[in-house]
């Protein structure tokens, strides 16, 4: 579904990253893990097309998408949540979701159209498909962090992606949620899209993950299933046996 081939990235003569190849198929879950400034969030960014690498190929769904912007690829299908929130404090969560719904829409995106009945029909889906049903109401500013980290989810979700990047989804959320948001990353990949995600919560993401691939100074050490990755000396030598 989205392939790094070779991928390098050169900022003011420092390697950020370096021949880092990497594919994530359909229905897979792809955990990205490695040591602060090791790159993580730098690859996702080139994945999503913020960020230009100086080498290498991107490739999404079989297409050559290295100097497509961000905005191309998302119309490609590719969404993606970031580290900080991106939502709209002043608006209910249902807001929200229609901003989204109506951005991913083929109809000219119009922020002040209201909202149709079959769009209603779509927000009150994506809503309970993050576990947050009759919430549409609630203000965004008065959520838990834990829900809006899910309503982020439930809005990168509207376009009905083909791939799925998450940078740190679980960031500062409470144990509980972090047990919920798993069920619902994994319920998405279940669902035939192609999960990338960058996660701090060494645990959760072994449990999740269908393969495993870990960053050091910019250059892939490792990738594989988490039990592999787990065993193998260098990368409890630079990362495991501090974080485990
Ligand atoms: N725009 C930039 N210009 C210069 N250096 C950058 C830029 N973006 C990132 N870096 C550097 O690249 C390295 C990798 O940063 P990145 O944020 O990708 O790491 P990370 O693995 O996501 O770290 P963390 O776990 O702390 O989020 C760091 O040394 C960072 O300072």
């Amino acid at each position: 579904m989205i392939s790094a081939e070779s991928v390098g990235w050169k900022v003011g003569g420092a390697q950020i990253l370096d021949d880092v190849s990497l594919t994530v198929g359909a229905g897979e879950l792809v955990g990205i893990i490695g040591p602060n400034g090791a790159g993580k969030s730098s690859f996702v960014n080139i994945l999503s097309g913020v960020t230009r690498p100086s080498s290498g190929r991107i490739t999404l769904q079989d297409k050559d998408v290295t100097g497509a912007s961000a905005t191309r690829r998302a119309r490609m299908g590719l969404a993606r949540s970031f580290q900080t929130s991106a939502l709209f404090d002043g608006l209910t969560a249902g807001e929200n979701v229609r901003l989204a719904v109506q951005a991913a829409g083929s109809a000219p995106f119009s922020p002040f159209r209201s909202a149709g009945s079959s769009t209603t029909g779509v927000i009150d889906d994506l809503l309970a498909r993050v576990r947050m049903p009759g919430r549409s109401r609630t203000p965004a500013r008065d959520l838990s962090h834990g829900d809006r980290r899910k309503l982020e989810l439930a809005m990168a979700l509207a376009s009905e992606p083909a791939v799925l990047l998450l940078d740190e989804p679980m960031a500062g959320v409470s144990a509980e949620d972090v047990d919920g948001l798993t069920e619902i990353i994994g319920e998405v990949r279940d669902g035939g899209v192609a999960v990338a995600m960058v996660e701090h919560h060494m645990h959760v993401l072994l449990g999740l993950a269908d393969r495993v691939a870990v960053l050091h100074h910019g250059q892939l050490l490792a990738v594989g299933e988490p039990t592999e990755v787990t065993a193998d000396e260098r990368v409890q030598q630079a990362y495991l046996a501090e974080a485990l």
